[in-house]
Formats: C-alpha cells, sequence, structure tokens
C-alpha cells in the first residue's frame, strides 16, 4: 500500500507505540499530545520519557496538541486514549469537522453506568457524523514490546470488513501481523474483560499463591468472558482468538501489565488508591470491573470471578476471604452454564 496521512490521537504507551509501527510502514504519522511539553520533548528529542524510555521515535513522526491540526488531511485517525477519556476525544474529534476516511480505536474498556463498549460510546457521541469506517484494534500486543519490534499479531474488527481490510493494509508489516475479525462485539469484549482477570491473577500471585491458582482464574476467567460475550451477542470463537485468549494469556503473565501489577499489589495489602497512584499510568481493569459486574447483573449472568474481584476492590473484601469463597461454591460440571 501507499503511503498514508495518519493521525494518531493520544502520546502514552499505546499511541507511541502505533505511532511508530505507521512510521515504520513509511507513513507521514502527527501523534496528538494533550500536554505541551510532552509534545516538545517528542518532537525535540525523539522520545518519550514518561510513557516509552529507551525508544527513539521515526523521523516521520511529528506532534501537535492541536486536534484540528493533527487530523487535517489525513487518511486515517488512531484513537489511543483511557475509555475515561472518549467522549471528549470524540467531541474534540468533531468540533476539528473533518470527514475522515478511516477511524481505528485502541482503547480497552467499558464505561461504567452506561455499559457502553468504546464503539458505542464513539457513535452516541456521533462519530458516524466524520466516517462511515470504524474499526477496533486488540490482542496480545504490550507497547514496550511493539516499539521495540519484537513479533507480534493483533486483530482489526468493524461491521464494515472494508474498514478492517483497511485498518489491516494500514497497519500491517513483518513484525506486526494483523488479522481482520466482523466480531467487533467480541474483540472489544475481549479486550476489556481480561484486563478484569488480569487482576485477579496479580492478586492472586500478591496473595503468595502459584501456577495452579493463574491457571484456574485464567482458564474459569475465559469461560466466564465467553458467557457474558455471548449473551450479548459475541461469537464465542472470539474468546478463543488474539482478542481473547491470546490477550489473556500476555495480560495475565507479562511484566509489562499494569493490570497485572495492580493486582499483586493489591494483593500484598496496597490500597487501591495508593496502587493506582504508584503506577502513573491507566489501569483499564478497574473502572471495568465495575462495568462488567453491572452488566452481568442486568444481563442475568454469573461472573464469580469478577464479583469477588468487585468486591475486593470496591467492597473492603480481603483477598483471601475472597479466594475462598470462590472455591467454597456449590460443586458443578466444568462446562455448565
Ligand atoms: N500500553 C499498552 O501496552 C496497551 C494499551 N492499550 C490500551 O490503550 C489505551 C491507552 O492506554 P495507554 O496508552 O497504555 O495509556 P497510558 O497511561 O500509557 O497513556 C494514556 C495517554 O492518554 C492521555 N489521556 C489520559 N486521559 C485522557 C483524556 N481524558 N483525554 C485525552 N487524553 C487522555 C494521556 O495524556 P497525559 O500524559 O497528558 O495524561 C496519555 O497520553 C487503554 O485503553 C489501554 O488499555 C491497548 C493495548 C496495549
Ligand atoms: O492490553 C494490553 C496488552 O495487550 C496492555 O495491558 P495492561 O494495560 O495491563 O498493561
Amino acid at each position: 500500500m501507499g503511503a498514508k496521512k495518519v493521525a494518531v490521537l493520544g502520546a502514552g504507551s499505546w499511541g507511541t507505540a502505533l505511532a511508530i509501527v505507521l512510521a515504520d510502514n513509511g507513513h507521514d504519522v502527527t501523534i496528538w499530545a494533550r500536554r505541551y511539553s510532552q509534545a516538545k520533548e517528542m518532537n525535540e528529542h525523539k522520545t518519550n520519557e514518561q510513557y516509552l524510555s529507551d525508544v527513539t521515535l521515526p523521523e516521520n513522526i511529528t506532534v501537535t496538541t492541536d486536534v484540528k491540526e493533527a487530523v487535517k488531511e489525513r487518511d486515517a485517525v488512531i484513537i489511543s486514549v483511557p475509555t475515561s477519556g472518549i467522549r471528549e476525544m470524540t467531541r474534540q474529534l468533531l468540533e476539528a469537522n473533518r470527514k475522515i476516511p478511516l477511524v481505528v480505536h485502541a482503547t480497552k474498556g467499558i464505561e461504567p453506568d452506561t455499559l457502553l463498549r468504546v464503539s458505542e460510546m464513539m457513535e452516541e457521541e456521533g462519530i458516524h457524523k466524520l466516517s462511515s469506517n470504524l474499526a477496533v484494534l486488540s490482542g496480545p500486543s504490550h507497547a514496550e514490546e511493539v516499539a521495540r519490534r519484537q513479533p507480534t499479531t493483533v486483530t482489526v474488527s468493524s461491521q464494515v470488513m472494508n474498514a478492517a481490510k483497511m485498518s489491516q493494509d494500514l497497519f500491517m508489516n513483518t513484525q506486526f501481523r494483523v488479522y481482520t475479525s466482523q466480531d467487533m462485539v467480541g474483540v472489544e469484549l475481549g479486550g476489556a474483560l481480561k484486563n478484569v482477570m488480569a487482576l485477579g491473577v496479580g492478586l492472586a500471585e500478591g496473595l503468595g499463591y502459584g501456577d495452579n491458582a493463574k491457571a484456574a482464574i485464567m482458564t474459569r476467567g475465559i469461560a466466564e468472558m465467553t458467557r457474558l460475550g455471548t449473551k450479548l451477542g459475541a461469537d464465542p470463537l472470539t474468546f478463543a482468538g488474539l482478542s481473547g485468549l491470546g490477550d489473556l494469556i500476555v495480560t495475565c503473565t507479562s511484566k509489562y501489565s499494569r493490570n497485572w501489577r495492580a493486582g499483586y499489589r493489591l494483593g500484598r495489602g496496597v490500597s487501591l488508591d495508593q496502587v493506582l497512584e504508584e503506577m502513573g499510568m491507566v489501569v483499564e481493569g478497574v473502572k471495568t470491573t465495575q462495568a462488567v459486574s453491572q452488566l452481568a447483573k442486568k444481563e442475568g449472568v454469573e461472573v464469580p470471578i469478577t464479583t469477588a474481584i468487585y468486591d475486593c476492590l470496591f467492597n473492603g473484601q480481603s483477598p483471601v476471604r475472597a479466594g475462598q469463597l470462590l472455591m467454597d461454591r456449590d460443586p458443578k460440571k466444568e462446562t455448565e452454564h
């Protein structure tokens, strides 16, 4: 594919790593950062010390704090801000009022209270006025490894097959392999729900439990994710793919996972407020745990692991007791729903 003009909104770990993939593919990339000091550092020193130290940005990336300028005459816009920033970011895009041939979001979360997925939040804000091609990019992909060009596979999904194909063409290279899917519901839910399970595995390991507990949470966790996802209209097979099992594995086992690390610190007895303050980066699983609990109640789906994690995060439950209660549940068949 020929070189395209692409904007990446969000200069955190993931936005920066995705911009590097796009720049490596020869595209002309503009990153939008919300702080002037960060934009200046990225432009002048080609670094992003706060979010991805040790990485040098390619020459074909420029950084601006002006959304209008970032999205001017762009073939594609990539959105990579936390779920809590999605509505405001979409509103700023609408204010810039430029038609965009392709919009790809790379955010993993569900909004508490509205219980909407990220693409639904964007639709509700009116993204369709700017683009009829909305896709999501998700999968096992820590920014730290992507930025170092280590082999990575992801899925891009859209209800519009051509949008998924355009996204694949834009990102795909020899280190970054991209698959397409049309199950946007499943791909978005997989990316959001696995963060809850990573908090759970971190909690268990923080308590000193071993690989058996980790395997239990991951395996029963994917069952829980699939049960809820299927009820919400996802293809169950999606949860066996990159944006389900693949991302669950990487987030529950990687030293880079903020969700795992947050869970681990909680398991060591550190308070949630302190954990979040220490992290300095987004831990999406915390708000997603709240959203999934609400969603499961609304849909009448049993999510015992999520409920246990919710109680530890928000109801002062001791992680040891939460684990005991999970183990003491009524006997079940493994495949029972
Ligand atoms: N890091 C990773 O490896 C991966 C992350 N993701 C997902 O990507 C999304 C972004 O995460 P990530 O880049 O890691 O997060 P980081 O914490 O590394 O960076 C967050 C970025 O978003 C900006 N930001 C925060 N709040 C807002 C807001 N309200 N409006 C606009 N910008 C905002 C921050 O700006 P400032 O610095 O000014 O606060 C910063 O640039 C998350 O949903 C995450 O789950 C997906 C795959 C991999
Ligand atoms: O989604 C991710 C990897 O695929 C990043 O996970 P964390 O937010 O837990 O670091």
